[in-house]
């Protein structure tokens, strides 16, 4: 038995439906040791037939055994594996990966061997000082002689150690120098007890081997043994194993920096995109978390304004009037009572809700008359301090106590004091409003307090300005003045931010005989409406710069197109050298997932740069991030880029992997 057995093989190419039979029976043995040349005419079909002896070719009709096993040629993987493991190849044209060096070529048949990295990279620099480049291993194939490519050639057919090395017409583009060194190695090779076959049209070339095999129409002619093979030594041979990911993430990443220039511009292209959207996020964070800082300061988010539950045609203007003071809106729909104040069971109601830490009344009182030192002024509106408010409102100075009283300062302080209005801090004033009393006479209520601080809200943001009273101060001057104190108005205070939204809910559901009493509003339910809005608004701003993310993508599939026609010849070389369909795909998909990450590591900094200038510029609006780029935005950017490559990636890369690596390799 011999290792390689052709038998009756028959191949045609057909053109249309018209049949062109260029091998018409071969049977052929070959054996370890031997160095068969290969003579011929022209078109005779001595490549074809090295396709098929190489494993490239499974279009034909007959069989090929190596060592006793019958080679399965309608088995693709199997194929790959033979190659892998049994076949080197060296051809006339060189066939390196010119963005690749030297070594690297070398590299990627050892790739796919059992050797660790260490090894694997001694053996490429062994072989190439063997073939007499130990100096030239870091150089590009464009900086080599046409003698030293070849040389390239041979130490990268020969690095996963492969008993069969074929090569076709290795010595066609040499010199008569290079000519007798190549023939030395090969004869070095078959020594090794290795199968060379080479394919040849030159008689002194032929002359150099063991055997050769002549072909005439398709048949073999004439077989001559010019002398014995050599002998084959029983050497442990390497291990082939298939291509770890890891090698394709390398080599993309090696095309990527060899294509530097013209890849930056299409992740920089790409970036843009991501760019403006990872921007737009962060500007809707920013504006909500401003939006939501300024009524925070203004009122106190744990607070729920709760408000007797009105039809819409009663009550609505107490609503309004209660809702404004505290910033806060109400659902007005159903049936419920007439009536507008709280009663003391009602109140009591409301503390026994679960999460209720504290129920404060809250009373108005309009148009009050402030006297300081013979200068007066009018407070539009005065209420007691609730928990609703913040410390935040008072500028200067402290909240209310009890028997103490905060003024704005524009529409107050400055009236009463002009020059000295900050020095009205524990000074007492004079207070007095008129209102009517329970039995519906008008009657003035008047009392003094010390004002303990000093708000500043009249003249920003439009709002009114804030006045208040604190403790008990204004119900007992109403007291006093036989005034109603039932409560229309009640502010709420929840233990914990996170269950107002739910006690709000309660609240409302609460029912007395099958009658809805309280309407309880948050401000945070006004907020998130506001930032919903605000939400909404950046987030069809992200959206109009995402298509430019349609336009990223096409960018990346037509660089993978060109990517895959330009180095059709590479698909083809690393085919020869045993990679598998998928490990073609899966280079052009690193190779666009390596564009697709620069592109969102790009954005990200140009977003975080764009960041830092915007806060910049707006910092004289306020002294507050309007730019706010969280880490779910970055992370988003990151799996849009990482979708977009993928996308953009699979159908180039689909047509690589479907590539036909005969038709490949004989690509220009
Ligand atoms: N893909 C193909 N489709 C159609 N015909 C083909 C194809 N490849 C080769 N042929 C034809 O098959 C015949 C044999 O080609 P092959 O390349 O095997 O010959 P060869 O003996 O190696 O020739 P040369 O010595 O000139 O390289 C030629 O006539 C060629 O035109």
């Amino acid at each position: 038995m011999s290792y390689l057995e052709l038998r009756d093989i028959h191949k045609s190419y057909y053109l249309g439906k018209e049949e062109f039979p260029v091998l018409k029976g071969i049977d052929l043995d070959f054996n370890l040791g031997e160095f068969v040349s290969i003579l011929g005419e022209s078109g005779g079909g001595k490549s074809t037939l090295m396709n098929i002896i190489g494993g490239l070719d499974r279009e034909f009709q007959g069989s090929v055994s190596v060592d006793g096993h019958k080679l399965d040629h309608k088995n693709e993987k199997a194929l790959d594996t033979y190659r892998r493991d049994t076949v080197g190849y060296i051809y006339q044209a060189y066939n390196l990966i010119s963005h690749l060096r030297v070594i690297d070529n070398v590299l990627i048949s050892l790739d796919m061997t059992t050797l660790n990295k260490e090894q694997r990279e001694k053996r490429a620099l062994d072989l190439l000082k063997r073939v007499g480049l130990g100096e030239q291993a870091h150089k590009y194939p464009s900086q080599l002689s046409g003698g030293q490519k070849q040389r390239v050639a041979i130490a990268r057919a020969l690095a996963s150690d492969p008993k069969i090395v074929i090569a076709d017409e290795p010595t066609g583009a040499l010199d008569a120098q290079n000519t007798e060194e190549v023939l030395q190695l090969l004869n070095e090779i078959a020594e090794e007890g290795r199968l060379v076959i080479t394919v040849t049209h030159s008689q002194s070339v032929a002359d150099a081997g063991t055997r050769i095999v002549h072909m005439e129409n398709g048949k073999i002619d004439h077989d001559e043994h010019l002398r014995d093979p050599y002998e084959v030594a029983n050497v442990e041979r390497l291990e082939s194993r298939l291509l770890p990911a890891s090698v394709a993430y390398k080599t993309a990443f090696k095309h990527f920096k060899f294509n530097f220039w013209r890849n930056f511009l299409i992740v920089l292209g790409t970036s843009i995109g991501l760019f403006a959207v990872i921007l737009f996020s962060g500007l809707g964070n920013g504006i909500s978390g401003y939006i939501n800082k300024q009524v925070n300061d203004m009122v106190n988010p744990q607070v729920i304004t709760v408000s007797r539950y009105q039809k819409k045609s009663q009550g609505s203007q107490q609503q309004a009037a209660a809702a404004q003071q505290t910033g806060a809106t109400t659902a007005t729909s159903g049936t419920a009572s007439t009536k507008t104040s709280f009663s003391n069971k009602q109140i009591k109601r409301l503390e026994q809700v679960a999460h209720v830490k504290q129920v404060d009344k809250v009373y108005t009182a309009s148009s009050v008359a402030t006297k300081y030192n013979g200068h007066s002024a009018t407070i539009s509106s005065l209420t007691n301090w609730t928990a609703s408010d913040t410390s935040n409102t008072v500028k200067y100075g402290s909240k209310p106590g009890k028997g103490e009283v905060v003024i704005d300062r524009d529409s107050v302080a400055k009236k009463i004091s002009s020059k000295h209005w900050k020095s009205l801090i524990g000074k007492t004033i004079k207070l007095s409003y008129k209102t009517l009393n329970k039995d519906n006479k008008m009657v003035t209520v008047t009392f003094k307090a010390k004002v303990s601080g000093i708000s500043a809200t009249s003249n920003s943001a439009g709002m009114v300005s804030d006045n208040y009273v604190g403790g008990a101060t204004l119900a007992t001057a109403m007291k006093n003045a036989n005034v109603d104190t039932t409560a229309s108005s009640l502010a709420v205070k929840i233990d914990h931010l996170d269950n107002v939204k739910a006690v709000t809910k309660k609240i409302n559901q609460l029912k007395t005989s099958q009658k809805r009493v309280y309407s309880a509003t948050s401000v945070q339910s006004m907020i998130s409406t506001i930032q919903t809005y605000v939400k909404l608004a950046t987030d069809v701003l992200a959206a109009i710069a995402s298509i430019s993310l349609v336009v990223s993508a096409l960018m990346i599939i037509v660089t993978m197109y060109m990517s895959v026609s330009s180095r059709t010849k590479e698909i083809g070389i690393l085919r020869a050298l045993g990679q598998s369909k998928r490990d073609i795909r899966r280079l052009f998909i690193s190779e666009s997932l390596i564009i697709g990450v620069a592109s969102a590591i790009l954005a990200t900094a140009i977003a975080f740069i764009g960041q830092a200038v915007t806060n910049q510029l707006l910092s004289s609006v306020d002294n507050y991030a309007f730019v706010q780029i969280s880490l779910t935005n970055v992370v988003t950017t990151f799996v849009i880029a990482v979708v977009i490559a993928l996308l953009a990636a699979f159908l180039p890369a689909r047509r690589a992997a479907k590539l036909n690596p005969i038709d490949a390799l004989a690509a220009d």
